[in-house]
This record gives structure tokens, sequence and C-alpha cells, in this order.
């Protein structure tokens, strides 16, 4: 259990990080001309990962390689201990060494079905550099809680027609689960036959 004052700051570190990441994301959109489009209601999920590295763990994943399953996510990195890794690509995975005061921005899966492929969820890992407790802070802008993922009527052509069925968050949550797809995989499934 967490003293009081810890708890009310992790809280309103969270609200300030989930605004954060609504205004990022209304960005995005208004950067692709979606003009009014509306994130309201996206809920995000915040948590805390520890890594209790050991010096017989280096060299092995503290985290598998995994795209994350949401719209963006939103990392405080552990600014001593590094260990991110995203895949470029070409398939190399690149360290994303540690940087004070900096956040690092990701896109999940949910972001490339919305877009309609326009944007990518990127593949990551987090791998043991170091015999030293790591300790990174992350918050996932999900996607509409009710509501089905579709990418917009404007982001949708004759040269490039829709990619994915219609599906809510909730749903692609549990196939990712019931599938054991982790890495982006499980999109694939919910492609549009052509
Ligand atoms: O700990 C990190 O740096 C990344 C963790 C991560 O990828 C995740 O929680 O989805
Ligand atoms: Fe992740």
């Amino acid at each position: 259990m967490l003293p009081v004052c810890c708890g009310e700051i992790l809280k309103r570190f969270a609200e300030a990080i989930h605004g954060l990441a609504m205004d990022f994301a209304q960005k995005l959109a208004e950067g692709m001309g979606l003009v009014g489009y509306q994130f309201k209601g996206w809920p995000s999920q915040f948590r805390i990962n520890k890594y209790s590295f050991t010096p017989e763990t280096v060299g092995t994943s503290g985290v598998q390689i995994h795209t994350d399953s949401g719209f963006l996510t939103i990392l405080q990195d552990d600014e001593d201990v590094g260990g991110l890794e995203v895949m470029d690509k070409f398939g190399r995975f690149i360290p994303v060494d540690p940087l004070r005061g900096s956040f690092v921005i990701n896109l999940g899966d949910i972001a490339q079905a919305w877009s309609n492929g326009r944007l990518r969820s990127v593949q990551h890992r987090v791998q043991c550099k170091e015999a030293k407790v790591r300790i990174s802070i992350a918050s996932f802008l999900l996607g509409p809680k009710d509501t089905a993922v579709e990418a917009s009527a404007e982001l949708i052509s004759s040269e490039n027609p829709r990619k994915y069925v219609p599906f809510t968050f909730e749903e692609y949550r549990k196939l990712r689960i019931a599938t054991k797809l982790q890495a982006g995989q499980a999109l694939e499934l919910l492609r549009v036959k052509s």
C-alpha cells in the first residue's frame, strides 16, 4: 500500500499524462486532415513496470517482443537503466537509450487500424543490460470504450480501400489473448478480405 501522498501524486501524474495523450492524439488526427475528430471518452491504462534484473538475467528479455494493443503509449522510461529496443523497418532492434527529461511515445495496433494503415504500431522489447532494478511508467491510451474502431471516411479511397473490419478494443484485446499473438499479428486476422 502506497502512502497517501504518493497515491495522490501518482493520480495527478496519470491524469496529466492522459491529458497529454489526448492532446497528442488530437494533433495526430488534425495532421491527417480529420476535421473535428473527437477522442472523447477514450480511456487510458496506467502501469508501473519494475524489472529486478540480476547478473543471471543479463542478456535475456525483461519483456518479450510485442506491440502495444492500444492507440498510443506515453512511457516515462528508467532514466539510468537502458534496455528498451524498438524494431526498425528492416527488422533490426534499435536501442532507445535513457534521455533525462523526455518521454517515449509509441503507437499501438489501434492506431494502425484507426488510420487505415497510415500509422504503424511499433514492435519493441526490453532487454536486461545490467544487474539493476529498472522502473518504467507506462500510460496506454487504449481505444473507444463502447464503439468500434474504424478508419474515418477521409482515409478511405479506391486507391486505399478499407484495410480492417470494424472492431471494438475489447474484442481486439480478447483476440490477442486467445491467439497469443502479441506483436501486431492479431491485426492481420481482422484485415478486410479482398
Ligand atoms: O519498460 C519499458 O521500457 C517498456 C515497457 C513496455 O513496452 C510496456 O509496458 O508495454
Ligand atoms: Fe510496450
